[in-house]
């Protein structure tokens, strides 16, 4: 009950938090958090401060699991970077309490995981939306979520070609390199993103890069960037075209610049699809816009405290 463990190492979480534990848990939550007379979960908004001066936000993540009895929040800076800059853009920290006594239980780097609990979602929208057949995934940016992606993606789904695209050539090509599969390196986002069945969007763009008109029809894009309201990944045609499903509505509503500047409606929470309250439309354009939630910090922290537990 009173265990501490304090400040886990990003390469401790790295080694205890697996996708394949992982992707069932958050859909158990995501399910739960889009029941409509659900009070099992409790998330209120992101609270955001603006860091106006570093041109960031420091952005407290809390949520509570009723029935796992999972109290946790996260904290969590992140920037608009100028290309080339070497700062990161994203740093987070997690804290795991035990809820009766509201002791912290756990400190634990928050980088890992926010970089697989995003891209697991991603995978886990794709899963639902993404074309029966899909061939190509194109990953526009070459940071860290590109990375996570990358790996999930290739890991649960067999696609024959992967390519990448990054405001500098010279990022894509690392990227590619790190990778050590057979990753394509493209200079334009139209040639890159040009017969692709699967689009994930992880820039730190604050307008867009991915436009409606490059995009084939029944495509499913991952949109994880752009969270702020007047941030942009994706343009009006693509918002407007799209069938557009997301984490939590009351978060798209208050935070995606790419729903609340488009106009956009939403069509579904993919909680509603895996509880089977909303379909998945595959065979249409589809778009998850990902703007990230406490409950899957929360799963995850468990997850990682239980692995340690295990271990120890
Ligand atoms: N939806 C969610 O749950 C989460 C979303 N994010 C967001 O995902 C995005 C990527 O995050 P990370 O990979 O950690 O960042 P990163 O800094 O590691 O990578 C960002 C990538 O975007 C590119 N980029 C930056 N500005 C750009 C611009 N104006 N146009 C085109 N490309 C640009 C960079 O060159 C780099 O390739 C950020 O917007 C971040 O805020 C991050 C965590 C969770
Ligand atoms: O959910 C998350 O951790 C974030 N969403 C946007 C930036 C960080």
């Amino acid at each position: 009950m009173l265990s501490h463990w304090r400040s886990s190492s990003t390469y401790e979480v790295e080694d205890l938090l697996h996708y394949k534990d992982l992707i069932p848990r958050l859909e158990v939550a995501l399910r739960k958090f889009s029941k409509l007379d659900s009070a099992e979960v409790i998330q209120p908004v992101r609270t955001t401060v603006p860091l106006q001066k570093y041109n960031g936000f420091l952005g407290l993540m809390p949520a509570y699991l009723v029935h796992e009895d999972i109290l946790c929040t996260k904290l969590v800076c992140f920037y608009k970077r100028e290309s080339g800059s070497t700062l990161p853009s994203t740093q987070a920290t997690v804290l795991l309490f035990d809820p009766e006594y509201g002791n912290v239980k756990a400190v634990m780097d928050g980088e890992v995981i926010t970089a697989k609990r995003t891209a697991a979602v991603s995978a886990i929208s794709a899963k639902l939306l993404m074309p029966t057949k899909s061939d190509v995934l194109t990953i526009l940016g070459a940071g860290h979520q590109a990375l996570s992606h990358y790996h999930v993606f290739t890991e649960t789904f067999s696609f024959k070609e992967v390519r990448v695209w990054s405001r500098r050539k010279e990022t894509a090509e690392r990227f590619a390199q790190s990778t050590q599969g057979h990753v394509t390196v493209w200079e334009s986002v139209e040639e890159a993103v040009n017969g692709a069945d699967v689009i994930v969007t992880v820039t730190g763009a604050s307008e867009p890069v991915l436009f409606g008109q490059w995009v084939k029809p029944g495509a499913h894009v991952a949109a994880v960037g752009a969270c702020r309201p007047d941030w942009r990944e994706l343009d009006d045609v693509l918002m407007r075209q799209a069938e557009v499903y997301v984490d939590s509505r009351e978060g798209a509503v208050a935070e995606s610049g790419d729903i609340i500047l488009s106009g956009a409606k939403v069509f579904a929470e993919l909680g509603e699809v895996l509880n089977g309250t909303r379909p998945a439309l595959r065979e249409k354009t589809t778009v998850f816009k990902s703007l990230g939630m406490g409950i899957q910090d929360a799963v995850s922290a468990k997850l990682v405290f239980e692995q340690w537990k295990n271990k120890h």
